[in-house]
Parts: C-alpha cells; structure tokens; sequence
C-alpha cells in the first residue's frame, strides 16, 4: 500500500470507522490510549502490536507507564495519516478484542 497522505475529507471518514482513536492537535496522527490491569498485560499487548509493526514495516510512535500505553500512528514518509496508520489502528484495536 502505497505511503500516500491522506486529503482531509478522507481522513474525517477514518476517524468516523475509527471512533476509539482521535486526531492529534497537529494533524498528522492518530492516537490512542490503553490502560491495562497491570504492567504485564500492557507490555504482552505491546509485544503483539511490535509483530504486527514489523509484518506491516509500519511503527508506531508509543509510550508505556506501568500499566498504561499511549499509541501515536503517523507515516513518517508521508509526513502525514495514510492508509497504512488506519489499517495498523484496526489490527491493534483487533488485538484488544482477541
Ligand atoms: C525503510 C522503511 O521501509 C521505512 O522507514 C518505514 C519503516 N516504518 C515506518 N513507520 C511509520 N510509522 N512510518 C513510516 O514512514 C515508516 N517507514
């Protein structure tokens, strides 16, 4: 999939499939935070979404305290949303529900 940056009016209609993940004040990413029952469980879900990073080659930008993940999908290439951090946003948001 190609690293095309998304125009506007299409990312508004992503952010409407995607109603857990919200545009960053600059623009040009999307971000979601998770909270887990303890360290643990956050780190495996951080594991399974670093598979799914290297399998798409797309990375997220995240943080982790404790129990909390903070996630931040942009495309550096693109210098902007694509595709693919909409695509990566579904398989995470999978992962939660699996
Ligand atoms: C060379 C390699 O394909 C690129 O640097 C990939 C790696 N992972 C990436 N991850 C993200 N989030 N954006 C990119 O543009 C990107 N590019």
């Amino acid at each position: 999939m190609a690293r095309e940056k998304l125009p506007r009016d299409d990312v508004d209609a992503a952010l409407g499939e995607h109603p857990d993940w919200k545009l960053t004040e600059d623009g040009i990413a999307i971000e979601r935070r998770f909270v887990f029952r303890n360290f643990s469980e956050a780190f495996a879900f951080m594991t399974r979404v670093a598979m799914v990073a290297e399998k798409m080659n797309h990375h997220p930008e995240w943080s982790n305290v404790y129990k909390t993940v903070e996630v931040r999908l942009t495309t550096h290439d693109a210098g902007g949303l694509t595709e693919l951090d909409f695509d990566f946003a579904r398989h995470i948001d999978r992962l939660l529900a699996s």
